[in-house]
């Protein structure tokens, strides 16, 4: 069945042309990004869904949508989009980083030149058949200094307008280094002394913990009387109320705001104040940019629904359409190696050490780490996924290290995962043969070569003469075909292992009578999901 998504914000078409292009059942209803209850209703049977920033991703709409895999923001910021509930989920969010950059800049740029010029007030003045000339003195821009706060993608574009514009440029960005200030062309500093020294300050950081409430009170009253400043990043990083008592006292000459803390915004402190320009969150709306993010994220979204390639998500690593092919059979093994761990291990786990020889450790490791991790929690719940797997770990207080290292056996590669828990540790090691098939080839330091199949019985026992006999013959008694058969030991007499591989589930009085022989010290039935 072709997968379905929902398209919940104004997107531009080209969007909707692209998921039927490439099969996908697209519905295309803007509406419900300001409904949050019928989009509720609806989205249980969607597999994506597409939004920009008017729909709600809130973990409450992720309790209604059991059947979704990915949600593509067209555009940058993802504030809208609960990330966590969605990992726990196992829901993709990815966004477009590039598509509205420029776009968003330029806007910056124009509100600096509208807040220095006062162009709104004098257009409405104009319009109205005033001719206020003298009322709106501006300041120019050349030789002035901008402050700009957060040099990413579009702050870094805005230092390079800027400089084009003959402007000092100094930046604070705490993850800039000196090296690429000095080749962007700007002066690093502190946050405070961008606040004595500019003129102009333009805000482009994301609103997280750190960067919410940027320009506090306390930050606004440390700026030189006379600046001017522009927000076309979040709401959130300004302190509103601050802002516009420093506007009513004549310390901040203008502000140029794209965005609010409460949006859309139809009250707000800096409503109606002199020399304050207002757009209802424009940066992004322009032909070229919206164009761009639409096609970018139907795009991803089909690349992901259809192959597993994962690019720009923002809780799973990137797995390129490539790698989704050629790794696939070790994703697959990663996840038998962790479900076997998993399966066996009914203690907390402290622990999660997994090491990558030869062609493994040349694959994208951190998509190889999540089906690992995915596969240890998928025992205890089956909903656990590459996405939510990380975040559950995490919750848990499990440490994941990785170590990996040039080819040093028989083996063109294999993965070890070795897990630590209060009580023991266990490890098991696989590879992928030649038919792209996964076998296990150690377990817990007994080489064995085991083909993996969806039934297997494990054993643990003393290397003695009968269990071959045993097992196949209890197997026989009650039906069950036997698939494949492996045998280990550590050595003659001591500690060995069996893993069989059966055609059906062994019902539990089969596994009893295993146990009641007394010849093993563990009888352990498992599952491994093919396919
Ligand atoms: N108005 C709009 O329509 C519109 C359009 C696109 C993007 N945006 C917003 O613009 C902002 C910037 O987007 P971007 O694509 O340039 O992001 P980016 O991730 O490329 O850049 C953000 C920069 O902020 C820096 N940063 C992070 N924490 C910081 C802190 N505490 N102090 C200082 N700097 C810090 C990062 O190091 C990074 O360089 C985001 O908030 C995004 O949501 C708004
Ligand atoms: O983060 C973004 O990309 C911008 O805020 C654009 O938001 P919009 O898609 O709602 O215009």
């Amino acid at each position: 069945m072709a997968p379905k998504v929902l398209v919940s914000d104004k997107l531009s078409e080209t969007a909707v042309q692209i998921f039927r292009d490439r099969g996908i059942e697209v519905d295309f209803r803007p509406e419900l990004g300001k409904d949050k209850d019928k989009l509720a209703e609806v989205i249980g049977s969607y597999d994506g869904l597409a939004i920009r920033s008017a729909t709600k991703v809130t973990e409450k709409l992720l309790e209604n949508a059991p059947n979704l895999k990915v949600v593509g923001r067209a555009g940058i910021g993802v504030d809208n989009v609960d990330r966590v509930a969605a990992s726990k989920k196992g829901v993709i969010v990815m966004n477009t980083p590039f598509g509205n950059m420029i776009t968003t800049a330029e806007h910056a740029i124009a509100m600096m030149f509208a807040v220095a010029r006062q162009i709104p007030e004098a257009s409405a003045s104009t319009h109205a058949g005033k001719w206020e000339k003298s009322k709106f003195m501006g300041v120019e821009l050349t030789s002035k200094t901008l402050g700009v706060i957060g040099a990413g993608n579009i702050g870094g574009i805005v230092c390079d307008r800027a400089r084009g514009l003959k402007m000092k440029v100094i930046a604070y960005d705490p993850f800039l280094s000196e090296e690429k200030a000095d080749q962007m062309g700007v002066e690093k500093v502190e946050l405070d002394t961008l606040l004595k020294r500019a003129d102009f300050i333009t805000l482009h950081v994301p609103l997280t913990d750190s960067t919410r409430n940027i320009l506090s009170r306390d930050a606004l009253e440390q700026t030189k009387k006379g600046v001017r400043i522009i927000n076309c990043a979040r709401g959130g990083l300004i302190d509103e109320e601050a802002l516009a008592e420093l506007i009513k006292s004549g310390h901040v000459a203008g502000a140029a705001l794209d965005v609010f803390a409460v949006e859309p915004a139809t009250d707000n402190p800096l409503f109606g104040l002199p020399n304050v320009v207002c757009t209802p969150h424009l940066g992004a709306s322009t032909t070229e940019a919206q164009e761009n993010v639409a096609l970018q994220v139907a795009e991803q979204m089909s690349d992901y629904l259809l192959t597993g390639a994962v690019q720009n998500a923002l809780n799973m690593p990137s797995v390129t359409a490539e790698e989704a092919k050629t790794m696939g059979p070790w994703i697959k093994l990663a996840d038998h190696l962790g479900a076997f761990i998993g399966q066996m291990t009914d203690e907390p786990i402290q622990e999660i050490n997994i090491l990558y020889d030869g062609i493994a450790a040349e694959m994208n490791l951190d998509a190889l780490n999540c089906a690992a991790v995915a596969g240890i929690l998928k025992a205890s719940n089956p909903d656990v996924n590459m996405v939510s797997a990380p975040v559950i770990a995490k919750d848990r207080g499990m440490k994941i290290a990785t170590t990996n290292q040039a080819q040093a056996g028989v083996f063109e590669g294999y993965i070890k995962i070795i897990v630590r828990t209060d009580a023991r540790e266990r490890s098991i090691a696989g590879t992928v043969f030649s038919d792209g098939k996964p076998r296990f080839i150690q377990i817990k330091g007994i080489n064995i070569d085991a083909e993996i199949g969806e039934h297997m019985i494990y054993t643990t026992n003393e290397d003695v003469p009968g269990i071959i006999g045993t097992l196949g013959h209890t197997m026989g008694k009650h039906g069950i075909n036997i698939a494949n058969f492996t045998l280990g030991r550590k050595e003659s007499k001591g500690e060995a292992i069996a893993l069989l591989y059966v055609d059906d589930a062994v019902p539990a009085n089969v596994l009893e009578e295993l146990s009641g022989t007394g010849l093993f010290q563990q009888v352990k039935p498992l599952q491994f999901t093919l396919g």
